[in-house]
């Protein structure tokens, strides 16, 4: 099963002692790009592009389906794109791992006995991204698809996906530089301080003109006035102004630029090693 990347451009932190109500608000979007999850004959290990890996939210995944200990087959992501650099690919393990375990041992109901439905899928994968403290709403976003504003955090589902004109004229750039561990921020009480205290009127005025031009510009305020921007990505920024902007993929190194055909060449040119990808509705 292919799970889309999702790239957060800016977000809010909302905690909460049960799982499902923590979450983030905030806007992203998901790529045609992303990872392919199936399962083969073997013994419970997970492979990521070919290396075993020991993968938090996969593990509770097994969990959640009262899968542990139980499995006859390995779990093999292949993904166009690291770990750790902002693409919400932990997002994608989790829910594509959710959706091929449900189908292979013919799932039919949750631990607490209930029907064993997509959006109950979806809510494991949500709780275990939060406990595993990868990600906060990624997979809702992955579920929904395309440019996503997400207006409340985690469940019940409370987002909105925006429909694009001309949606084939549009590109998304991506250009990693590096990783940056997800847990290491949004669980620093100073980072999420200065994330929700920056991030608290975008939402709305995001709400208010819901473009993608908008959804770059307040990215970009957002990754400057957090911080979190490296200097070499707000640079690079600066010289794609031409396009419909870049900003910084939350949570990550890595910087992705929305471009017209027409100005791919340009933004091609300053990027060092760019990915080419398309918005996935
Ligand atoms: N080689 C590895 N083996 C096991 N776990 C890994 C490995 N590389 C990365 N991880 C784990 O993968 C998870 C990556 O999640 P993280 O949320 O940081 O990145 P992401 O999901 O790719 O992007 P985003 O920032 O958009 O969520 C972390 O828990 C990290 O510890
Ligand atoms: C926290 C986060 C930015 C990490 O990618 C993402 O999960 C989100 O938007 O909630």
């Amino acid at each position: 099963m292919f799970i889309p990347s999702h790239i957060t451009g800016f977000f809010k932190v909302t905690r909460h002692e049960n799982l499902l109500k923590t979450g983030s608000t905030g806007a992203g979007i998901t790529l045609n790009k992303g990872v392919t999850t199936k399962l083969i004959n073997g013994s419970g290990n997970v492979y990521f592009n070919d290396e075993k890996i020991d993968l938090c939210p996969s593990n509770d995944v097994i969990k959640y389906l009262d899968l542990k200990g139980k499995l006859k087959h390995d779990i093999l992501y292949n993904s166009d794109f690291p770990l750790g650099c902002g693409m919400g690919t932990s997002g994608c393990c989790a829910l594509g791992s959710a959706h091929e375990l449900k189908n292979a041992y013919d799932l039919k109901f949750t631990e607490n006995n209930e029907l064993l439905t997509e959006l109950e899928l979806l809510k494991i994968s949500h709780k275990s991204e939060v406990r595993c403290n990868t990600g906060l709403g990624d997979v809702i976003a992955q579920h929904t698809k395309g440019f996503v504003i997400r207006k409340g955090p985690g469940f019940p589902i409370n987002v909105e996906s925006i429909k694009i004109n001309n949606l084939n004229d549009y590109y998304v750039l991506v250009d990693i530089f590096g990783k940056k561990e997800t847990d290491t921020i949004i669980n620093n009480s100073e980072w999420v301080e200065k994330i929700n205290a920056t991030s608290d009127e975008l939402l709305g005025k995001l709400l208010n003109k819901p473009t993608l031009e908008n959804f770059m510009e307040l990215s970009y305020y957002f990754a400057k006035n957090t911080g979190l921007a490296s200097d070499e990505v707000l640079e690079l920024c600066s010289d794609l102004k031409f396009t419909v902007g870049a900003s910084q993929a939350m949570l990550g190194n890595a910087l992705f630029c929305i471009c017209k055909k027409e100005e791919l060449n340009d933004a091609l040119s300053i990027l060092s090693k760019p990915v080419v990808c398309k918005i996935y509705c």
